[in-house]
């Protein structure tokens, strides 16, 4: 009878050791370590080692990500022993503070502890670990993030209260253990933010756009050797058109091209005026500009798909081939000027990685 996890856990081993140059006497003592710990206890714990090569590993195993090329160069903190609602608070202010040094950003992931037995494991209710609210007012109309907006309704069901404006920072939402879910504000020291000025069109000034700086993905699984971590925090810095071609310009986001287009001037009547590509290329530059200025690290997309182009040769000299979700690889704004567009990619999904996980809202 095979042992679905016993099989992973040694694939993950062998990878390790491989990658890591460990010798054939060590890694079969470790294969057995893990194999007695299964057997025994049903389940396995990685090393730190382990650990941080296992989330190295599920970036650059990352599909839909363009910003792999620095996957080796990941911080790992290892939160496992946090387990009360003060070290869970406190691991992730650290990771914010970390990661936001000051605008030069780190890539950083922070690991809780995984499922144990029947113990249910922290769990992050946020999608981001900052991110700013939505309401949707008696009238219909809506302030703030749409994407925000159920997430925004379950903290105040908690207790929570937002100021109600366009850029309210969300509390963050923490379950221990199946516990009841508790929520917890960010120091407003600790969140920085950019506002968006355009270095020649000042007229965009005046719509006063922001941003935070640090993108934090906090509900996706971190999966290693087959354990899942289910509360695994990670973040890089922006590629600009994120913010730009999507969080600002989607019709159910932020919908700011028509203001963006009124501001420069720019009749909104016939599409074939191209306003809306014109005040996308406006936006992107001054989110560009504006992170600069801030001293924010940012990526713009065509550098980004200059570094991914790096990350796929030097993928091939390791001998490994590059997985890839094409549909999200390829940038968003001007996407056959990027090599990626002409290219195709396997999009199987490899082991360590980051997956999605049921969203906790009923
Ligand atoms: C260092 C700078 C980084 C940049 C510029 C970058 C860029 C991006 C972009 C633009 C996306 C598409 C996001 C979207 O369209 O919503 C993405 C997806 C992704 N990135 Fe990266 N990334 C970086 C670092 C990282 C790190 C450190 C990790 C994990 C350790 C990571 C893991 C992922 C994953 C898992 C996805 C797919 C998310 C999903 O399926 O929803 N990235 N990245
Ligand atoms: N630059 C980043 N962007 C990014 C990466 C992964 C996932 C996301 C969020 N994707 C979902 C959003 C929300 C709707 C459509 N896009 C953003 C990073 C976030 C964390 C590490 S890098």
């Amino acid at each position: 009878m095979t042992n679905p996890l016993l099989e992973k856990a040694e694939s993950f081993i062998h990878q390790y050791c491989q990658e890591m140059n460990i010798g054939p006497a060590e890694k079969e003592k470790r294969i057995e370590e893990v194999q007695n710990s299964i057997l025994t206890t049903g389940t396995y714990s990685h090393t730190t080692s382990e650990l941080q090569f296992g989330a190295r590993a599920a970036w650059r195993n990352s599909n839909r990500c363009i910003g792999r090329l620095f996957w080796n160069s990941l911080q790992l903190f290892d939160a496992r022993d946090a387990l009360s609602k003060e070290e869970v608070k406190e691991a992730l202010f650290n990771h914010i503070d970390y990661a936001t040094n000051d605008g030069k950003i780190r890539s950083t992931v922070t690991i809780f502890a995984p499922r144990e037995k029947n113990k249910g494991p922290i769990r992050i209710f946020n999608h981001q670990l900052i991110r700013y609210a939505g309401y949707v007012k008696e009238n219909g109309e809506v302030i703030g993030d749409p994407h925000s907006i159920s997430f925004t309704q379950f903290c105040e069901s908690l207790g929570w209260r937002g100021k109600g404006t366009k850029y309210d920072v969300l509390p963050l939402v923490v379950q221990l253990h199946e516990g009841e879910p508790f929520y917890f504000n960010l120091p407003p020291d600790m969140i920085k933010e950019v506002v968006i000025k355009h270095r020649s069109i000042p007229e965009i000034d005046e719509l006063q756009l922001k941003w935070y700086a640090v993108p934090i993905i906090s509900d996706m699984k971190l999966e290693i050797g087959g354990i899942d971590y289910i509360a695994a925090p990670f973040n890089g810095w922006y590629m600009e058109t994120e913010i730009a071609a999507r969080n600002f310009a989607d019709e159910k986001r932020y919908h700011e091209l028509p203001s963006v287009a009124e501001k420069m001037g720019l009749s909104t009547k016939l599409a074939s005026n191209l306003w809306k590509d014109r005040a996308i290329i406006e936006l992107n530059q001054a989110v560009l500009d504006s992170f600069k200025q801030a001293g924010v690290s940012m990526v713009d997309h065509h550098t980004a798909g200059n570094q991914f182009a790096l990350f796929e040769e030097k993928e091939a000299l390791e001998g490994r081939e590059v997985t890839g979700d094409w549909s999200w690889l390829v940038p968003p704004v001007s996407p056959a000027s990027s090599h990626i567009f002409h290219k195709r990619y396997k999009n199987t999904w490899n082991s360590p990685n980051f997956l999605y996980q049921p969203s906790f809202i009923k």
